[in-house]
Parts: structure tokens; sequence; C-alpha cells
């Protein structure tokens, strides 16, 4: 189960065959952000948090992302209802725990989700996978990652074997924890995390790969390797975060297997 640049670009050729339709209950700050992301990669995205659309929307849907974000308790109540759903339709059901660590509400809302459906795919920063596996208060310092993401990997281990579920910890290297298998990453560029949201943005594409590649530990390594490499070929060319922005989505876009073949880097270090 390796990662190459012909299965990537397999996977990217069917997301934009089949435009599978991702459920997304994410955060208000990256509603619009992850929406344009899953369009240019070439799914179709939906966002729904209400309890009264919640079922009927991952009845229609190929993936179900739930991100943390911004959460309150009607939107908590709606999750839940969510993840059984898609847990009945055996869907792919992503899990963004954004800021956990950083609230007790976060992090206990995070683990009861968790206890209730285990998550197809676990995507965070260090600090937050770190947060979820640990038992004391967490470190983590609001939404971003304050810890390596190579310091994380026996945390990702840790959650793998408890809830099955494919752990992928973001960062400088992206790391893909799976059964027997812990997948490196190194493109991406550092200039990504003075955007907001292209995490969230990372865990909505684990969702459109996941809907087409049922091997999740390579669907979340496919993700992590476009994402890092339209955001390296974005960096390239824009002299701050503004213009990263834009010019992400349309290397997402325009993404080719050419591109896939050069630059795809894979990482060593990931024992
Ligand atoms: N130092 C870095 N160098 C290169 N790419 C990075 C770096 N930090 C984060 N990234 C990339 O930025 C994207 C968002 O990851 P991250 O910032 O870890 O998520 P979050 O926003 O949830 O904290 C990922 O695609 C990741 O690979
Ligand atoms: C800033 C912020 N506050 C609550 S959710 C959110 C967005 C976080 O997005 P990401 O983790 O992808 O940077
Ligand atoms: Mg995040």
């Amino acid at each position: 189960m390796s990662i190459t640049p012909e299965n990537t670009w397999a996977s990217v050729s069917a997301i934009r065959d089949q435009a599978p339709l991702i459920h997304n209950i994410t955060n208000y700050v990256v509603m619009n952000s992850t929406a344009n992301a899953l369009l240019a990669l070439g799914a179709s995205p939906v966002m729904a948090h209400a309890q009264e659309e919640v079922e009927d929307m991952v009845n229609i849907a190929s993936a179900l992302v739930i991100n943390i974000g911004t959460l309150s308790a009607p939107w908590v109540e709606a999750m839940g209802s969510a993840a059984r759903k898609a847990a009945g339709r055996g869907i792919p059901l992503v899990l963004d725990p954004v800021g956990a660590g950083a609230t007790a509400y976060r992090t206990q809302t995070v683990r009861k989700l968790m206890d209730t459906v285990s998550p197809t795919i676990i995507r965070g920063n260090a600090s937050e996978i770190l947060a979820l596996a640990t038992s004391e208060k967490g470190e983590t310092k609001g939404v971003d990652a304050t810890e390596s993401s190579q310091n994380a990997i026996e945390a990702a281990h840790w959650l793998n074997e408890r809830y099955g579920s494919t752990v992928c910890i973001s960062g400088e290297t992206d790391f893909i924890v799976g059964d027997q298998v812990v997948i490196g990453i190194g493109n991406g560029h550092p200039l990504m995390t003075r955007v907001t949201g292209l995490g969230c943005t990372a865990s909505a594409l684990c969702g459109a790969f996941a809907a087409v590649n049922s091997s999740f530990p390579l669907a979340a390594a496919q993700a992590m390797a476009v994402m890092g490499i339209a955001g390296e070929m974005a960096a390239e060319i824009s002299p701050g975060p503004g213009s990263l922005q834009l010019h992400f989505l349309d290397f997402l876009y325009r993404l080719t297997k050419d591109d896939l073949a050069r630059r795809l880097r894979i990482s060593a270090g990931a024992g």
C-alpha cells in the first residue's frame, strides 16, 4: 500500500469523474473556503448542520466530514445523528478535532463523538492529535499546532488501535498512521500555516479521497499529497497569504499527473 503519483492521479481522476457529494458539518470560519477547495478538486460540497436535515443529507452523500471548529450544543447533537447515520450507511466519516485540548468542551465533545462512532479518518495537527490521546489537559494553543507532527506519531498509533481509525497528523511532514502502516508526505510550504482553514481543507479533501478510495490510509495520504503539492506550487508564486489562498485553489483545479510525478515527496522517518 504505497502512495504513487499513478494511484494518486487515479483518485483525482475518479473525484473529477464522479464528483462525489461531500457533506460537511464544519465551522463558520471555513465554510466558504472548504467548499471552494472541494469544488476546485472536482468534488461536490454541501454544508448542512440542522438536526432536522443532517440524516437526510448523509443519506445522499458519499462521505461525511465533521469539524468541531465552532461548536454549540445543537451542532453537537446534529454531529452525533449524522455520524450514526454515516456509520449505518457505511460511508466514510472524517473527523477534524479543531482546537481539541484548548478547552474542555472541545476535548470532551470530540471524545464522546469518537466513542459513539469510530471515525474512518481523524485529521488534526500534532497538538490536537496529542490532546485526543492523553488523559491530562492538552497543551493546544487555540487552533494552531505547538508540536511537530513527528511527536504525535505514538498518539496516532494509540488512537488507531483504540478506534480503528486512520490518523493523519498534518505539519511540516504529514504522517498518516493506519493498521501496520505509517506514510510520511513531505510536500507543502510554511506559508500555508498563515492561511486559516487549510487544515480544515485537508480534512475535507480526505473526505473526497475516501469517497473514491476505500483504502483509507492511502486515501488520506493522497489527499495530503495533493494539498501539499497545490500549496507549494501556490507558495512559489505568492508574495503572501492572500494570494496563496487564491493560487492554491487554481493549482488544485489545474493539477496534472505530471505535477504529481514531479513533486510527490514521500518522507522517511515515519517509523
Ligand atoms: N511547516 C510546514 N511546512 C509545509 N507544509 C505545512 C507546514 N505546516 C503545515 N503545512 C501544511 O499545511 C496544511 C494545513 O496543515 P496544518 O497547518 O497542520 O493544519 P491546521 O490548520 O489544522 O493546524 C497541510 O496541508 C500541511 O501539510
Ligand atoms: C480560527 C478558527 N477558530 C475556530 S475554527 C477556526 C479555523 C481553523 O482552521 P484550521 O485549523 O484549518 O486552520
Ligand atoms: Mg485545524
